[in-house]
């Protein structure tokens, strides 16, 4: 029923959709609802509203097209797996970690990329804060991406710190994303990003407008980042 929208709005990003893909999206969907019935993972549950405003919302991300070429992408609190999941459906040309704070997430989404035989997927059950300071994953990534964890001066202190320098750490937001932006300037500076862009988006037969939020690595981040769980959303950057 939707494998027309979903195709036309995939291939618009100049990439391709078939109905193996399609069919990855419908059972990932099946998962969600039937998962979340014992584990809070969205408030969305209407089919309309999952292809819509998680599947696309998550795809809209390949707008910033340099991203295809990135090998190694990290989703920061990923959740029920947004925006990751999606991405792998559409493109297995890179290895994906999920890292979530709720082992319970993590469980589940263990299952998803099992049942969609999803392949290079790595899941790490810890916090961010924690994560970012594991030398296996600490300036390991061409790309961390986020949606939906934390205002911009937040999430930078989160997700630069995992990014090599000459990627991109990419935010998914919804309207008011200038304030925050403002806002954010030191904490991206101190964590060795450098704003690149905000591209606007619309989600076709929605009146949904969202901001992709590009930052470049240009420079390490500093050891000290990010400081310990608590101290980041509590005191950020300002
Ligand atoms: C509102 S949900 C959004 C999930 C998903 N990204 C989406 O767009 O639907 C926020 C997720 O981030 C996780 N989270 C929040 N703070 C975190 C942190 N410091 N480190 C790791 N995960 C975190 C939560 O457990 C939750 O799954």
């Amino acid at each position: 029923m939707y494998f027309e929208y979903m195709k036309s709005c995939v291939n618009e990003m100049g990439i391709e959709f078939d109905e193996i893909a399609y069919g990855k999206f419908i059972r990932y969907s099946e998962m969600l609802i039937d998962w979340n019935s014992r584990i809070n993972l969205t408030a969305i549950t209407d089919m309309d509203g999952i292809i819509k405003k998680h599947f696309i919302d998550s795809l809209k991300i390949f707008e910033f097209s340099p991203i295809k070429k990135a090998r190694k992408i990290i989703d920061v609190g990923t959740g029920a797996g947004f925006p990751g999941i999606p991405m792998k459906i559409i493109n297995d040309d890179f290895e994906l970690t999920l890292l979530d704070s709720l082992n319970k997430r993590i469980d589940y989404l263990k299952e998803v990329c099992k049942e969609l035989k999803l392949e290079n997927v790595d899941f790490v059950h810890a916090r961010a804060e924690d994560g970012a300071r594991m030398p296996e994953h600490r300036e390991k990534y061409d790309l961390a991406v986020s949606r939906a964890v934390a205002n911009m001066a937040v999430l930078s202190e989160l997700c630069l710190p995992f990014v090599k320098t000459g990627g991109y750490f990419i935010a998914l937001k919804g309207p008011g994303v200038e304030t925050e932006l403002s806002e954010a300037k030191k904490a991206i500076t101190e964590m060795g990003g450098k704003l690149l862009k905000v591209i606007n988006v619309a989600i076709k037969d929605t009146d949904l407008n969202h901001n992709i939020v590009v930052v470049e690595k240009i420079a390490k981040t500093p050891l000290k980042y990010p400081r310990q769980a608590g101290l980041v959303s509590k005191n950020p950057i300002k």
